[in-house]
């Protein structure tokens, strides 16, 4: 497949609620799945604490209660119908769960429902097609990115760092024009990114995170609670790997000692290292390292992680991109991806043994 494609461009509206659980983004992007042609409105939908405590509650099952479903449908209606001009919906949902070793993931939340209040198609469970094919169903993000890359204008290998609850990495060499073909990614997830932190501000400050990353500044991280994190058998296996936001929850204990400000210190030092543990997977050193997701706001992690790796560490800003919104982004891409009957993952991006492309299709008026 050559880099363009003739199909009619399409708006997109992507919907993303993440691992850190702090609400929902949506953003339109016109596309026709391959080149992105032009960004639109953006619509952040916060969770509130008692809807962000009924979503802890449920982390970790296998089905959502109803109150969780209806409460995902709702706040995704309630953030789309602050959007025009789209054409379809790409739902990600809520992971509450993901197990690809056991061959299941599962993102909680009804596209047929969300078709019916909406009215526009939905493109949905983009993960469990993968996941049956062997793969690990995620990251899903890095045929964005390799898209983003070709965007910007990239002409060598760079990579895209998402700072979520969970982090992930993705190197991509621009030259290769199908996302899909051997040599053109590698993507994996590096470990737990703002998750530790944020659930240590709530245990200890009861905050939703370390705005800026305050107190680890303050802080002295404790590098053989570090090094011990690093002896986790997830940092020996070989990509493509991911994580459920709950694997690395065990280090929480490891720093129950720690004053505040220390503890905060050390959880963010283990996501820098994790970071630059995985640089170490990139088959050419990237030339930049774009960072995108919430954590990039974080400037102790970012300092840290700067500190870990051999290449410039830049915001995704610095290249025009919009880090808040990029995930969002994501998921209209890969629905225009699916509608096209492109594939969304590969055996580089997560293990899955052929290309493929993931995700249902839900129509308005389709028996639900
Ligand atoms: N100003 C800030 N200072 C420090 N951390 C911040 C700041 N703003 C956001 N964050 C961190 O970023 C998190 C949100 O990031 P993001 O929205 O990228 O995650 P997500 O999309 O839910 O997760 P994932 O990518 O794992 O699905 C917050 O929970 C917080 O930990
Ligand atoms: C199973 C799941 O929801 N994974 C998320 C999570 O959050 C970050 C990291 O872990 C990544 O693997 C993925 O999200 C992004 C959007 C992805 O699929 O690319």
């Amino acid at each position: 497949m050559s880099g363009k494609s003739k199909a009619v461009p399409l708006w997109g509206a992507g919907c993303m609620s993440g691992t850190s659980l702090d609400g929902v983004d949506v953003a339109l992007l016109k596309t026709d799945g391959v080149t992105i042609f032009e960004f639109g409105g953006t619509v952040f939908r916060p969770y509130d604490p008692a809807e962000q405590e009924m979503f802890r509650a449920e982390l970790g099952t296998w089905q959502a209660s109803e109150a969780l479903t209806e409460l995902i449908e709702t706040a995704h209606a309630e953030a789309l119908a602050q959007l025009e001009g789209f054409d379809l919906i790409g739902f990600h949902g809520q992971t509450l769960n993901h197990a690809p070793d056991e061959g299941r993931t599962y993102q909680a939340g009804d596209g047929a429902i969300l078709a019916e209040v909406t009215g526009a198609p939905v493109i949905w469970d983009f993960r469990t097609a993968d996941v049956e094919m062997g793969g690990q169903g995620a990251p899903l993000a890095p045929f964005y990115h390799h898209a983003l890359a070709r965007y910007i204008g990239a002409t060598e290998p760079v990579a895209f760092l998402n700072l979520g609850g969970v982090g992930n990495l993705t190197w991509i060499d621009p030259t290769v024009a199908d996302p899909s073909a051997p040599g053109a990614l590698l993507a994996f997830d590096t470990g737990p990114a703002n998750a530790p932190v944020n659930d240590l501000m709530r245990a200890r400050r009861g905050e939703t995170h370390d705005a800026d990353g305050a107190l680890a500044a303050e802080g002295v991280p404790d590098m053989e609670i570090v090094a011990k994190g690093l002896e986790h058998p997830y940092f020996y296996k070989m990509p493509p790997k991911s994580l459920d936001r709950n694997d690395f929850h065990g280090v929480l204990e490891a720093v129950e000692t720690l004053s505040d400000a220390d503890a905060a210190a050390t959880l963010t030092a283990f996501a820098a290292a994790s970071v630059a543990r995985a640089m170490e997977h990139c088959p050419t050193p990237p030339a930049a390292l774009y960072v995108t997701g919430g954590g990039r706001h974080n400037t102790t992690l970012m300092r840290m992680i700067a500190a870990g790796v051999d290449c410039p560490v830049l915001p995704v800003e610095e290249v025009g991109l919009d880090g808040d919104m990029l995930e969002a982004q994501a998921f209209a891409y890969l629905a225009v991806r699916v509608l096209r009957g492109l594939p969304t993952s590969a055996p580089s991006t997560t293990g899955v043994r052929a290309a493929i492309g993931g995700g249902r299709v839900s129509r308005p008026n389709e028996p639900v």
